[in-house]
């Protein structure tokens, strides 16, 4: 009976398996870019049903403007905050990518996508750990940055606890 009290962490660990590990996950950028529809998602399975693709009023932001934004706005706000922790960058709205209707729309706002290339080297400057392009809509790609965020989270954490081991 007393085993049933036990945390579930507690009896993974008795019974050999490997501990259980949170890792904290959190989504930041500028508006409307895609950030609850890739939470809920990559969580339920699912495209919100409550979220009809907007595009008209979201595209000026999923573009190289919010790029500049990270750059220029959030980067270094999340850098002051947690000066260590994993970054991935994430391009949302992967699906409107190659739709006319969005192109020509963020070209009447001096705006284009993110390129492909050019994500993958700012990712790369800023030192993060990596560039991914998804859609929350079609799923393509959405469980790439979790996985990536949950193994950089993992590798961090052995490698603090190896150099406090090592003193
Ligand atoms: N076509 C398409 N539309 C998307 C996608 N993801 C989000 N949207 C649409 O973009 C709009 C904004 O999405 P949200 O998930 O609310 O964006 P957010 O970043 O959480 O917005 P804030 O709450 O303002 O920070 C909604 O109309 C979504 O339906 C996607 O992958 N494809």
């Amino acid at each position: 009976m007393k085993n049933r009290e036990f945390p579930l962490i507690a009896r993974r660990r008795r019974s050999g398996s490997a501990p259980e590990r949170k890792v904290n996950c959190v989504l930041v950028g500028d508006g409307a870019v895609g950030k609850t529809s890739l939470i809920v998602s990559y969580t339920t399975n699912g495209y919100p049903p409550n979220m009809c693709p907007q595009r008209l009023t979201t595209l000026p932001r999923g573009s190289a403007l919010s790029l500049r934004n990270l750059v220029d706005r959030w980067l270094p706000e999340i850098r002051h905050q947690c000066p260590d922790t994993p970054l991935v960058l994430v391009g949302t709205q992967l699906d409107l990518r190659e739709d006319v209707q969005v192109l020509i729309q963020l070209a009447q706002n001096q705006q284009r996508p993110v390129g492909t290339e050019e994500g993958r080297q700012l990712a790369e400057e800023l030192g993060m750990v990596g560039f991914m392009e998804v859609s929350a809509l079609t799923q393509k790609n959405l469980k790439d940055p979790f996985d990536s965020a949950i193994l950089a989270s993992i590798q961090q954490t052995e490698m603090e606890s190896c150099s406090e081991g090592g003193r």
